[in-house]
């Protein structure tokens, strides 16, 4: 009360000065508005913090807050709060103060009201050996929390007749949130296969260190082929919702021109799947073959459609670098009308024949639809779905229809019934198996074929890195 406030904040921060001299601590602000920038670190500490199950509190109170469209339930920070966080053995203090700031007359940005600062305390032989590698940690961190918390989009760059509005942002894909409720868990295919196409995605999405030691580009591709209905949509979805992913569907027939596609794909975001559906059907094979000296010279291509050859540039060629963590899924069902330009590895590293429903993915779709697990039902009807499942040659969408809306046994003998009688019509004709069977052992010529002209060992090269 002696001291005018004035005074006293200014022999405050003085003796706060000295004190800071003397102690083995360093002292670093982090204010959420830096002059009129926001700061990106700020709001990277808060969300690190708040969610961080290595910070303590030492604090009585934290406020908890769910954002809309988030699952999340994070904890924010009151003024004066602090948390103990530790990295790499090395014990970081935060301290979030927050103070009015004085009411401004005038100012042609909006600046919060509050002042709000962390502060990090840290022993000053820290300081060069982590805090770099903490901060980095920190934003790496924030990054990931944002992704996952945030709704994930469907973007389509089909117009549907629409006008189109060139200063949309996003132009020119539209969105729309991503909710498709298909997850390898409810993917009905062979298990085995199911965990080997998980463990490549997941190889692919923490690759981070091996695609830049190696030098190749961080993008992966897949090539899913097999009759309708067997579940390459579903595929893609299981796969953007195991990987966290944005899904890009690239409708190929609404590509004027290949520098039209070529900006399509550089306004697609890392950490999504590019999606070319029917791709037997949506490019003009024909392109390829007459222009081949074209790949990579763009000024006279704006005729005529995408061709292969742009597409493959971008899935492969130099452009293929101007992003990373991109995944290709190609789509069809005709096989063997594909271009072996295509099926070249490298281009589409991993082939998925998504086929008619085994008694493994019959019995995934039955727990699915109707919870019906191992040991529910009798073992005679289990052997009869087991010996008429694959004869029938139904697919999993097929099966589903079957099953949807039913009372449990009902439905069981109701998809017997179907099975039996789909056997039937198979033992009459076999043409569609027979096509299928055509298809499948072109494609694997194909890709023999391939293979044994392919002398990068791309898979090798990635086990030895290992
Ligand atoms: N393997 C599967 N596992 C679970 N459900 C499936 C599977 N295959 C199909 N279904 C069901 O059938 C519906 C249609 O399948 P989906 O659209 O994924 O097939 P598709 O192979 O992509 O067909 P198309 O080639 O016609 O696009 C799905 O919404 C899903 O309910």
């Amino acid at each position: 009360t002696i001291f005018p406030p004035e005074l006293r904040s200014t022999v405050l921060k003085l003796l706060r000065r000295i004190n800071h001299r003397f102690s083995s601590y360093c002292y670093y602000d982090i204010t959420e508005v830096d002059g009129v920038n926001t700061n990106e670190l700020y709001s990277a500490v808060q969300l690190h913090l708040s969610t961080s199950s290595s910070a303590v509190s030492s604090a009585g109170r934290l406020s908890l807050t769910r954002h809309l469209n988030s699952s999340a339930v994070t904890f924010g920070l009151s003024h004066n709060d602090t948390l103990f966080d530790t990295f790499e053995g090395a014990v970081f203090q935060w301290e979030h103060l927050i103070t009015q700031r004085p009411p401004q007359s005038f100012s042609w940005r909006h600046v919060p009201d509050e002042k709000r600062v962390f502060t990090l305390r840290v022993k000053k032989t820290h300081t060069k050996s982590v805090l770099n590698r903490y901060l980095e940690h920190i934003t790496n961190r924030a990054a990931e929390i944002r992704r996952n918390n945030q709704d994930r989009h469907l973007y389509t760059n089909s117009r549907g007749g629409g006008s189109i509005d060139s200063s949309r942002p996003g132009f020119p894909w539209e969105a729309v949130p991503f909710k498709h409720p298909s997850t390898f868990e409810t993917l009905a295919m062979d298990p085995v296969k199911k965990s080997e196409i998980m463990a490549d995605l997941r190889d692919f999405a923490n690759g981070e260190a091996f695609y830049k030691a190696t030098g190749r580009a961080w993008k992966r591709g897949y090539l899913l082929f097999g009759p309708p209905g067997t579940g390459k949509s579903s595929m893609i979805a299981s796969m953007a919702n195991y990987l966290n992913y944005d899904i890009y569907d690239l409708e190929l027939s609404e590509v004027g021109s290949n520098s039209e596609l070529r900006k399509l794909l550089m306004k697609t975001s890392a950490k999504s799947i590019i999606v070319i559906e029917d791709i037997d059907c949506s490019i003009n094979l024909t392109n390829r073959t007459k222009k081949p000296s074209r790949v990579g010279h763009h000024a006279d291509e704006d005729s005529g459609g995408p061709t292969l050859s742009g597409l493959l540039n971008f899935t492969d060629g130099l452009w293929s670098c101007c992003g990373s963590e991109r995944i290709f899924v190609f789509t069809t069902n005709h096989v063997d009308k594909l271009d072996p330009a295509l099926l070249r590895s490298g281009r589409m590293d991993m082939h998925i024949h998504m086929s008619y429903c085994s008694y493994p993915a019959l019995k995934i779709l039955l727990k699915n639809y109707l919870g019906i697990e191992d040991g529910d039902l009798s073992d005679g009807i289990m052997e009869e779905l087991e010996g008429v499942v694959e004869k029938a040659k139904i697919t999993p969408a097929d099966v589903s229809e079957v099953l949807i809306r039913r009372e449990k046994m009902r439905a069981v003998m109701e998809l017997l019934k179907e099975m039996k009688n789909r056997r039937e019509r198979k033992r009459g004709g076999n043409e569609d198996e027979e096509q299928e069977k055509r298809e499948l052992e072109m494609h694997n010529r194909n890709a023999e074929k391939i293979e044994k002209d392919n002398d990068q060992m791309v898979v090798d090269d990635e086990k030895k890195f290992k």
